[in-house]
C-alpha cells in the first residue's frame, strides 16, 4: 500500500526529492498563536526538540505578514491550507486556524515516512461540515471511547461531533430540562476541551420532542439547559425532533421554537455555531410533501438554521436525485445524517465493509455529511475513516482503496488479518430497512463455482476448492492473530464475540470441504466422523450465538452470514443427502443447528418449525384452528438438559382447566406438572419451568375429547 495522505488532498505536488526528518525545529509564528491547537500539535510532534536554531517551520494564517509571500498559494476556502516542505524550511499556511491545524495534520502523516518528501500540498474540504453524530439506540459510547474518537477526527480532518445518544436521559425525555449532574457535566466538559484541541465542533443535541409543551415555560427550560451547556463550554447546539409522536411533531411550532433560540441565544451569544435541527419527517419515504411539514420548515426556519436529512429512506445512500428532491423543499442544502455504519437494527452483525454507494457528484448539494455509527466505537472507525475521505474530497474518493487504508490505519501490524475479518463481516443480513452490503466479495466466484459444481453434478471444482480451502485457513489464522493481538485492544474487546464466531466459521468450512471431498471421491469411511465434526462446530456456533451480545432486539453473533455460511450449509446438506443416498443412511441433513426438537402427533403441529433466537426458543405460530385430538400432545425436546425460565403459551383461550396439561421432564427422568397462569388481559398463559434442568416439556390434551384451539404462541427461554 504506497503512502497516501488522508483524506486525499485536492492538490499534491511532489518534487521527487526528500530531506532527513529534522530532529530539532524552530517555530516561526505569530506570538498570538501560541495557544492554537495547531501549535500544540507541532509541539507534540517535536516533543522538547523545539530550539531557536532548529530547522525553521513557518506557521501562519492568511493575512499574517509571516505568510504574506504565500498569499496566492493559500486556497481561499475555509479550512484550507498550503503546506510546502522545502530543503531549508517548512511552510504551513492556513486560510484560517482550522486550515493551519489540518496542514500540520498532513505534515504529521508525512513524518511517518522514513524521510520527508519535498511536497507542495494545496488542500481544502469539499464540505464545510464533516463528522459523526452519536445518535444511535443502544449503549452510549464510553468517555474513553469518545476521547479517542475526537483524536481520530482531528487526524482525519473531521470537524463535527454531534452528541445525541438516544439513551442519555439528559439529552432526551424525561430529563432534557434538567442540568447534568456534576459527574456527567465534568465528563462533557472534558469532551468539549478535547474537541477544541482537535478543531472539532462539539454539538450538544437535545431531544425534547416526545414531551415538549409549546409554551414559554418549556421554551425557557430549553434556553436554561442551553445556558448550562454553554457554561460547560459548548458552542454548538442541535435540536432533534426525530422518532417522536404527538404535539411535538408540529412544523410551525418547531420552527417558532428554533427561530426563538436562534434569535435569543445563538445570535445573542455571538460565538455559537449555526443551529442544527433534526426534523420529524427526516427521510423521503416518511414524508408527506403535500402535508406541508417540510415546506413549512423550509419557509419558516431562519435561513442560518441547518436541517438534517437521511435521504430517500431511513437507511439509504445519498445521491443527486435525493438532494434534488429535498433541497428545494427546505430552501437550503440539507445537512446529511447518513445512517451508516449504525447497526442498532441489526445488532448481531458488524458493519466492517467499505463505504460505497454515495454520489461523487454532490459536493455542492449538501451542507454537511455526518455519520451515525455503530455502538461499537472502535469498530466504526473503518467506516468513519472512509467517510472522512469521501466528505473531504468527493470526486477523488475510491471506496476500496480507502477501505484498505482505513484497515492499515487501525491495525498497522495486523492489517492483513483485519482485512480478512472485515471482508467477511460487512453485510447486515435480512432487516426491516432492506439495506444490504456486499460481503466476501473476493471469494464469491470460488464459493459459487464450488457450490454449483458440487450441488449440481456432485463434482469438485478443484481450483475453487483450493481457493476456498486457503480462505478457511486465512480465516482461522486471522481470527487467532486478532484475538491475541497486543495492539488496539479496545477494538479487539469490542469485536471478540465475532472473532470467536469467525474462527468457527473457518473451521466449519474446512470440515464441509472435507465432507464433499470424501463423498465425491467415495472415500466415505471417514465421512461420518467428518460429518459429526461439522455438526459439533454447528453446535458451537449456535452456542456463541446464544451466549454473547444478548440484546432484546437482534441478539447473538452472526459472522460470514451472506456468503460463507449459506455456502457451507448448502454443501453440508448436499453432501449429507448424497451420502445418505449412496449408503442408505438417515443422517440428519439440517445444517442450521437446532438444540430444540419438536415432536407431535397432532398433525397440524407436527411440522411447525422451531426457531432459536438468542436464548429464546419458539415454535412458529399457526393461523389455523387446531383439531387437537384427545391425548394428542406436543413435545419440545432439548439436545441436552437445559435450565428453562418461562414457558409461554397462547391457545386463544384461557379456559384450559381440565383440558390441557403442561409437564416437564427433568434430567432425572421424572415428569412434573407446571401451573399455567394468565399473563395479560388476553389469552397468554405462562408457567415457570423451575430451577431443575429440563430434557423436554409437553402439552397434552387430557380432556378426553377433541379440543379446537388456536396455536398463537409456544415459546420458552433459557436462563
Ligand atoms: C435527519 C436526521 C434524523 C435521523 N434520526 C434518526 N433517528 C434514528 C436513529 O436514532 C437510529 O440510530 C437510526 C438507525 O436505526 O434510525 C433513525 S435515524
Amino acid at each position: 500500500q504506497n503512502f497516501q495522505i488522508q483524506p486525499t488532498p485536492q492538490q499534491y505536488v511532489t518534487l521527487q526529492d526528500s530531506l532527513e526528518i529534522p530532529l530539532q525545529v524552530s517555530l516561526i509564528t505569530d506570538k498570538s498563536y501560541e495557544n492554537l491547537p495547531a501549535v500544540s500539535l507541532v509541539e507534540n510532534l517535536w516533543k522538547g526538540q523545539i530550539k531557536e536554531n532548529g530547522f525553521p517551520i513557518y506557521l501562519g494564517i492568511q493575512g499574517d505578514k509571516l505568510v504574506k509571500k504565500y498569499k496566492k498559494n493559500i486556497p481561499n476556502k475555509s479550512e484550507g491550507y498550503y503546506l510546502s516542505i522545502e530543503k531549508d524550511k517548512i511552510i504551513v499556511a492556513g486560510a484560517d486556524e482550522q486550515g493551519l491545524f489540518y496542514g500540520i495534520q498532513t505534515l504529521a502523516q508525512l513524518l511517518t515516512l522514513p524521510k520527508l518528501p519535498l511536497v507542495q500540498v494545496t488542500d481544502y474540504p469539499d464540505l464545510p461540515y464533516r463528522g459523526v453524530v452519536e445518535g444511535f439506540y443502544g449503549t452510549p459510547w464510553s468517555q474513553d471511547a469518545r476521547l479517542r474518537q475526537l483524536e481520530f477526527y482531528g487526524k482525519n480532518k473531521l470537524n463535527v461531533y454531534l452528541y445525541g445518544p438516544k439513551d442519555d436521559p439528559y439529552h432526551s425525555t424525561p430529563n432534557w430540562r434538567k442540568p447534568y449532574p456534576p459527574q456527567e457535566a465534568a465528563q462533557l466538559k472534558a469532551l468539549v476541551d478535547k474537541a477544541k484541541e482537535n478543531e472539532v465542533i462539539f454539538y450538544w443535541a437535545i431531544h425534547p420532542g416526545q414531551d415538549i409543551r409549546w409554551n414559554t415555560e418549556d421554551r425557557d427550560a430549553l434556553m436554561k439547559k442551553f445556558e448550562s451547556m454553554y457554561e460547560l463550554g459548548v458552542r454548538a447546539f442541535a435540536v432533534f425532533f426525530d422518532d417522536i409522536s404527538g404535539e411535538g411533531t408540529k412544523a410551525e411550532k418547531q420552527a417558532e421554537l428554533l427561530n426563538y433560540l436562534d434569535d435569543n441565544f445563538v445570535k445573542v451569544k455571538g460565538d455559537v455555531a449555526p443551529l442544527v435541527m433534526c426534523p420529524t419527517e427526516y427521510n423521503k419515504s416518511w414524508s408527506d410533501v403535500k402535508g406541508g411539514y417540510l415546506t413549512t420548515l423550509g419557509d419558516k426556519l431562519n435561513k442560518g438554521i441547518q436541517i438534517m436529512w437521511t435521504g430517500d429512506r431511513v437507511i439509504a445512500c445519498i445521491d443527486k436525485p435525493s438532494m434534488e428532491f429535498i433541497n428545494p423543499l427546505l430552501k437550503r442544502k440539507a445537512y446529511i445524517w447518513w445512517n451508516f455504519p449504525v447497526s442498532d437494527y441489526v445488532r448481531d452483525h458488524l458493519l466492517m465493509g467499505p463505504v460505497y454507494g454515495n454520489g461523487l457528484d454532490i459536493k455542492d448539494d449538501m451542507a454537511a455529511f455526518v455519520s451515525n455509527p455503530m455502538e461499537r466505537a472502535e469498530a466504526s472507525k473503518i467506516a468513519l475513516y472512509s467517510i472522512a475521505d469521501y466528505a473531504w474530497n468527493l470526486e477523488s474518493y475510491d471506496s476500496d482503496n480507502s477501505w484498505k487504508r482505513a484497515i492499515q490505519d487501525l491495525m498497522p501490524q495486523h492489517a492483513k488479518y483485519l482485512e480478512t475479518f472485515a471482508a467477511h463481516n460487512s453485510d447486515l443480513g435480512e432487516n426491516g430497512h432492506g439495506f444490504r452490503r456486499d460481503e466476501s466479495v473476493a471469494l464469491q466466484p470460488a464459493l459459487k463455482a464450488l457450490q454449483e459444481s458440487y450441488t449440481k453434478e456432485g463434482k469438485i471444482d478443484e481450483k475453487a476448492y483450493l481457493e476456498v480451502s486457503d480462505a478457511c485457513q486465512q480465516i482461522i489464522l486471522s481470527a487467532d492473530m486478532l484475538m491475541a493481538s497486543k495492539t488496539n485492544r479496545p477494538l479487539i474487546e469490542e469485536i471478540k464475540p465475532w472473532l470467536i464466531q469467525f474462527k468457527l466459521v473457518g473451521e466449519y468450512g474446512q470440515q464441509v470441504l472435507q465432507m464433499i471431498q470424501e463423498q465425491a471421491t467415495g472415500k466415505t469411511e471417514d465421512f461420518k466422523e467428518t460429518y459429526a465434526h461439522a455438526q459439533a462446530l454447528q453446535v458451537q456456533m449456535g452456542e456463541v450465538d446464544a451466549t454473547y451480545n444478548q440484546n432484546p432486539y437482534q441478539p447473538g453473533v452472526k459472522s460470514g452470514s451472506k456468503c460463507l455460511m449459506p455456502t457451507f450449509n448448502s454443501l453440508f446438506e448436499a453432501s449429507t443427502i448424497r451420502y445418505n443416498q449412496q449408503q442408505g443412511t438417515q443422517l440428519d441433513t439440517r445444517a442450521e443447528y437446532q438444540p430444540y426438537t419438536l415432536n407431535s402427533d397432532v398433525s397440524q403441529l407436527a411440522l411447525l418449525p422451531v426457531r432459536r433466537k438468542g436464548r429464546t426458543g419458539a415454535v412458529s405460530s399457526s393461523n389455523e384452528v387446531i383439531l387437537w385430538q384427545s391425548n394428542g400432545q406436543l413435545t419440545l425436546a432439548m439436545d441436552y438438559p437445559r435450565t428453562l425460565g418461562n414457558i409461554v403459551l397462547d391457545l386463544g383461550t384461557l379456559d384450559i382447566e381440565g383440558k390441557f396439561v403442561l409437564e416437564v421432564q427433568t434430567a432425572d427422568g421424572n415428569w412434573k406438572t407446571l401451573e399455567l397462569k394468565p399473563a395479560n388481559n388476553k389469552t397468554l398463559l405462562v408457567a415457570q419451568a423451575g430451577s431443575e434442568q429440563v430434557v423436554q416439556f409437553r402439552l397434552k390434551n387430557t380432556s378426553g375429547t377433541l379440543q379446537k384451539v388456536y396455536f398463537k404462541r409456544c415459546s420458552f427461554n433459557e436462563l
